[in-house]
Order: structure tokens, then sequence, then C-alpha cells
């Protein structure tokens, strides 16, 4: 069924309801190529949820694909299924064949609650998917580690802006969650001299994190108040809120996670604080870079050198940000509309 969403190209919600299969693809712009994001499964608390979100990610994935110079639009597929329910690969399969229906307008790829298995299950029935198994993403997670550098980089170019040096040397660094991309940026910084401090809701990885990086640990309820350079969320979207604004003693929060602001007004508010915000959807690019180069058929060394345009995309944002007087969330989107238009 197609739903009408003003401003958004197509919006479609998926039903079989034999196997009680449900999923929603949302297509936000296509101006500059096919729409390009990934397919999130997860548990939502009702259809609305599942909606808002997969219109949310499609167009922070067009604001994304646009600022880092990708020739694609922005989309997303929400799978409305937990993992955990019974077997998977039938619902992927007919998703693969949904995709497949729109003739290339959208192309899917691995996202929360997905895997490498999982893409290659959709691509049973479908070629518009990405990740897949021997996939330049998917050879030794690529995609994470690239994600990890660019917000590595990210760090670099925020360091200098606020400090002048780039060096990541003495600074600390506070790392909220340390799966995939967070471990990754952990070791990049801590090669380069960062002091860590570190937490996860999982205590192996944090006892994992301590034992390799040498990190300081802390409870998830008090990394947002430690006292650092560099806050750098990498867990859950929305944590920057008011509460959580009134309790960070940082210069920067810089970091992987989507969606960081709870609202937009937040990105002001971190400008009032004296808080470099280095804007989520311009330093966590590096996975969808690389699924950009795999597109291209470009390798692995090519993908890293794209990757390292984020330095120099968020310096734009900052000067951007400081000449207008617009927070550096608002000087962001302002440069992705303008490749847009
Ligand atoms: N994987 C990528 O390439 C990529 C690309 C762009 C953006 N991101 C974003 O970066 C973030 C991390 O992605 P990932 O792939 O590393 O995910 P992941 O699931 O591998 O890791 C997330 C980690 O956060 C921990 N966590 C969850 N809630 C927490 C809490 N309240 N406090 C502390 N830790 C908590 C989890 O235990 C887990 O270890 C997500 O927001 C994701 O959307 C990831």
């Amino acid at each position: 069924m197609e739903m009408w969403q003003p401003d958004y190209e197509g919006v479609f919600f998926l039903q079989d309801r034999a196997s009680g299969f449900k999923a929603i693809i949302a297509i936000d712009n296509t101006r500059l190529g096919p729409a390009l994001g990934g397919c999130r499964m997860w548990q939502y608390d009702n259809d609305e949820a599942a909606i808002s979100d997969a219109l949310r990610l499609a167009k922070g994935m067009t604001y994304k694909n646009a600022i880092s110079g990708l020739r694609y639009g922005g989309g997303k597929a929400v799978i409305l299924s937990h993992p955990k329910q019974g077997p998977r690969d039938g619902l992927l399969r007919m998703l693969g064949r949904y995709i497949d229906r729109l003739q290339g307008h959208y192309i899917t790829g691995m996202d929360l609650g997905t895997t490498v298995a999982d893409m290659d299950h959709i691509r049973e029935t479908t070629s518009y998917v990405t990740d897949v198994s021997g996939s330049l993403g998917a050879v030794n997670d690529l995609t994470a580690t690239m994600t990890a550098y660019g917000v590595y980089l990210g760090i670099r170019a925020a360091l200098k802006r606020v400090f002048g040096m780039e060096s990541v040397l003495g600074r600390t660094v506070a790392v909220q969650g340390l799966g995939k991309v967070g471990f990754r940026l952990c070791r990049y910084l801590h090669e380069a001299g960062a002091c860590l401090v570190v937490t996860d809701i999982d205590e192996a990885r944090v006892k994992l994190a301590a034992m390799e990086f040498g990190a300081a640990t802390i409870t998830p309820q008090a990394i947002f108040a430690v006292p650092c350079d560099v806050f750098a969320p990498c867990a859950l979207g929305g944590i920057l809120n008011d509460d959580i604004l009134s309790r960070l003693d940082c210069r920067i929060v810089a970091g992987a996670a989507n969606n960081q602001l709870a609202e937009p007004r937040h990105g002001d508010e971190l400008r009032k604080l004296g808080i470099l915000y280095a804007p989520d959807y311009v330093i966590n690019a590096g996975g969808i870079i690389v699924t950009g180069s795999e597109l291209s058929g470009g390798d692995a060394a090519e993908a890293k050198r794209n990757v390292e345009n984020i330095y120099g995309t968020l310096m734009k944002v900052f000067q951007s940000a400081t000449v207008s007087g617009l927070s550096t969330a608002a000087a962001a989107d302002r440069m992705a509309e303008n490749v847009l238009k």
C-alpha cells in the first residue's frame, strides 16, 4: 500500500497477513540518484512509531548522502518484527521482492538489527542490496571500521577547531557504547595517545576496552558528566536532551550515533553552552561512503580516501556555522540543502 506523506517521494507499507510480515519502505528524495539507506529490523511499540522512524531515517539519509558528495538520494526500510521472532529468512526474501518492484529507486543494506546473512537472503529476491557476503563493506566489517575512522578524523577536526591542534595525544575522550563502531573508535584513539573513559551496558565489552586500551571505566549513567575534551556518543540516538546537556562537562560532542539531538533546538543549546557539536550525519558517514565505493566498483583504498574527506567537510560546517551564527547542526542542514537544490 502506498501512503501519502507530504515531502516524501514514496512511502510504502508492506504487509503479508499469512506470515505476519510488516515493513515500511520510505523514499525521501532521489534528486541526486537512487535512494540509498539500510534496512532496520526492530520491535516498535506500534505501527505509527515504525512509520515515523522510517520517515526520519530516510530524510537523514538524504542529508547524509548529499553532504558526503554521494550521488544517491535518501531512503530506508524498516521491518517491524523483532529478530527473535522466529525464522527471518522468509521475511527478508519478501522484503527483497518488494524492493525489486521499485526497479532500483531504492537500494538497501545493513542497519540496526540486520546482518550480512540477512542481506544475503534479500539478495535471493533482488539485486538492489549492498553489504552481502564478500562485498566491500562486509569483508572484515569495513563499514564499521570506516565509520569509526571517519569519527576519529572528525574528532581531530573538532579539536583543531577548538584548541588549534588536532592531535588527540593526551586528550580525554569519553566514549558511550563499545559496539562495532565505538570499540574500533577506541582503538584509533588509543593508538594515537588519547586517554579514554568508556561505558557500555554490556560489562564484558567494558572489561575488554579496559584491558586492550587501558581505558578508565564508568557507569552508563555517569558517562555524560565525565570531565573530558570530547564526549563521543556511539550507542543510541536522542541522547542530547535538556537533562543531559545540563550535565555535560566537555568542549566537543563528536560520535557515531545517529540522530543524537533529541530535538533540532538542542543544536542551538549546545552552541550556547560553548560546546562544539560535530553533526552526526556528517561525522558518521564513513559506512555509507564505503557503500558508495562498493556500488561504483571501488576498492578499500578508494573507500578510505573518500572517508578522509569527512575532516574537510566538517571543517566547512564549523566555518559556515561561525560565519552565519547558526548552530553547526543548522549549518550542516543548510549545506546539504544547497547540494539538493
Ligand atoms: N555500524 C555502522 O557502520 C554505523 C554507521 C553510522 C552510524 N552508526 C550508528 O552508531 C551507533 C553505534 O553503531 P554500532 O554499529 O556500533 O552498533 P552496535 O549495536 O554494534 O553497538 C552499540 C553498543 O552500544 C551499547 N549500548 C546500548 N545502550 C547503551 C547505553 N545506554 N549506554 C551505553 N552503551 C549502550 C550496546 O551494548 C552496544 O555495545 C548507532 O547509533 C548506529 O546507528 C553506525
